[in-house]
């Protein structure tokens, strides 16, 4: 049995405002912008996978996400935080239980649901247009160059189509990952530890960026982060997960870093 600490989350399925509007430029983003959530709903229920008969891995899990929530995983190494996005991005199937997005079950990996990763996994051989519009072959040359630069404005690089990968810094590589995530208009954005190669003020800047699109595009997030003030700082909701299984579920708002490593035993 997980020791979990469940807070009750408030009746509304509408996210509370995250605790750290002090940064003017999120501010103005955010009070320009009307809250009405887009992203889906995600839940895990009684959700298992192990590697080999008993073996190390994740569960049971149970977890409700709610539409437009944004909430960080942590733990230690070896924890299951890579296990458990994989089960979300539909790369690994549960052994037991159910995951279900927006109310559907997942089966395998799902256009609605994306995944950003530590190292940007960007196609070095396509231009920026290409690789952000690498999800949109369905739509008319028109719109999809219309979504590409909507994508591109979002983080913050409008004008960046015709660059290639190799003339990006590391930052503007992860911001073109993120904005390949979100052309997609997903209804659940997954990041893993996203910004952990790049230096501490690109990494605070891009944080600060992906709360402010986040807020504006009303997507659900899930974010995996071996930094805890990073956790506390960026969601709404820490889910701390010990030896494959829940320890704690609250809201930030009501932890601190000191709290956290007591519970991931660091
Ligand atoms: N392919 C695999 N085969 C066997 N065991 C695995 C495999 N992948 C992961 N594990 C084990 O499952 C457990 C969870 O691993 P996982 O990679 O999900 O942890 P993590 O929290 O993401 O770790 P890190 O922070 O180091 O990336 C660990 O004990 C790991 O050794």
């Amino acid at each position: 049995m997980s020791a979990r600490a469940k807070t009750e989350q408030p009746p509304s399925e509408e996210p509370s405002r995250p605790g750290v509007e002090e940064s003017s430029r999120r501010e103005k983003r955010v009070l320009s912008s009307t809250r009405a959530t887009r992203g889906a709903s995600l839940d895990l229920q009684n959700v298992t996978y192990r590697y080999g008969r008993g073996g190390a891995g994740v569960g049971p899990l149970n977890l409700h996400v709610k539409p437009g929530e944004f909430i960080t995983i942590v733990g230690p190494s070896g924890s299951g935080k890579s296990t458990l996005l994989s089960l979300l991005s539909g790369f690994l199937t549960p052994q037991q239980g159910d995951i279900f997005l927006g109310g559907e079950r997942v089966h395998g990996p799902h256009p609605a649901l994306t995944l950003v990763q530590q190292e940007s996994a960007l196609f070095p051989w396509l231009t920026v247009a290409g690789n952000v519009g690498f999800g949109l072959k369905k739509l008319s040359r028109e719109e999809r160059a219309r979504q590409i630069a909507d994508a591109l404005h979002l983080v913050g690089l409008p004008g960046y189509e015709r660059r290639r990968p190799h003339e990006l810094s590391g930052g503007q590589r992860q911001r073109i990952s993120i904005a390949r995530a979100l052309a997609v208009k997903p209804g659940l954005l997954l990041l893993d530890e996203p910004f952990s190669a790049l230096d501490h003020a690109t990494r605070t800047s891009l944080a600060d960026e992906l709360m402010a699109i986040w807020w504006e595009q009303k997507i659900t997030v899930v974010f995996v982060t071996h930094q805890l003030d990073e956790a506390l700082h960026l969601s709404q909701r820490v889910v701390a997960l010990r030896h494959g299984e829940i320890a704690l579920d609250a809201p930030s708002g009501e932890l601190g870093v000191g709290t956290l490593k007591r519970v991931l035993g660091e």
